[in-house]
């Protein structure tokens, strides 16, 4: 067993890591994992499947694309965007906590990352928000996300009805914005021969803490 200190964030773990699995901040290695990726993935390397659960503990999971892991080395969050009213919206406002994957089929690794969600601010809210397409933020302003839709011709009249309102520059849509998982619990996972898979296990100390135990699992 030893202990090093990543940052503010002290580690304990049973073996040391190497290789690809080097590192002593989790977001880091998730970052330069993510960079790799997007050397050899075809298209949306930072998609992710997101879990997310009602409150009466029914599963429910879709793909986003991951805009951010901030950068901190021991309070960082896995940030995505999306509309409040969705199905997923509701979800998180029922039950705050969510898992999600990244799983690359290029480089054989996956990423799992776990734990409560919170909003993002305004301010960072709005900054993504104004990096979009134009179409797409008009988009979001248009669609009543996971809503019933009775026409292709009634989303695309309200698209030209949003677009003629805010010919530049739209607001950030009130029902539109950021949710940060504050992982408690990571796992990179590296394809191995015959299925003798590597996995490490980064997980909290204990509730509420910022040190890291990280833990070699069985394939
Ligand atoms: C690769 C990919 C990336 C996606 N990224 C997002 C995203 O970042 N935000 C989003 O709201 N929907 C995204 N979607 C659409 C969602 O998968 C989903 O259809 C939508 O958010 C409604 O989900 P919900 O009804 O569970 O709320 C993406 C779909 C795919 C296939
Ligand atoms: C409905 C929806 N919202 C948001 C996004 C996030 O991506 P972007 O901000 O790059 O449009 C996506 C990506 O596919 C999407 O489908």
């Amino acid at each position: 067993m030893s202990e090093t200190t990543g940052g503010t964030a002290r580690i304990t773990e049973s073996e040391t890591r190497s290789g690809i699995f080097a590192g002593s901040d989790p977001y880091a290695l998730a970052r330069a994992w993510m960079a790799e990726a997007e050397k050899t993935e075809p298209n949306d390397p930072t998609a992710v499947a997101l879990a997310t659960a009602d409150a009466g503990g029914l599963p429910n999971v879709r793909m986003v694309l991951l805009k951010e892991v901030e950068e901190s080395l021991s309070e960082g969050g896995f940030v995505f965007y999306t509309n409040f009213e969705s199905a997923k919206g509701g979800e998180l406002a029922e039950n705050p906590q969510a898992a999600m994957v990244m799983h690359w089929k290029s480089l054989r690794r996956q990423v799992r990352v776990r734990g409560p969600v919170e909003r993002v601010g305004d301010a960072q809210a709005d900054a993504y928000y104004a990096s979009r397409a134009y179409k797409s933020r008009i988009g979001a302003w248009a669609s009543a996300q996971s809503r019933p839709l009775s026409s292709r011709a009634s989303l695309m009249a309200d698209v030209a009805g949003y677009a003629a309102r805010y010919p530049i520059n739209p607001p950030r849509p009130p029902h539109w914005g950021g949710f940060r998982i504050r992982p408690v619990e990571m796992e990179f996972w590296a394809d191995g021969e015959f299925r003798l898979h590597n996995r490490f296990r980064w997980r909290r100390e204990a509730p509420g803490a910022l040190a890291w135990a990280v833990q070699r699992l069985n394939p």
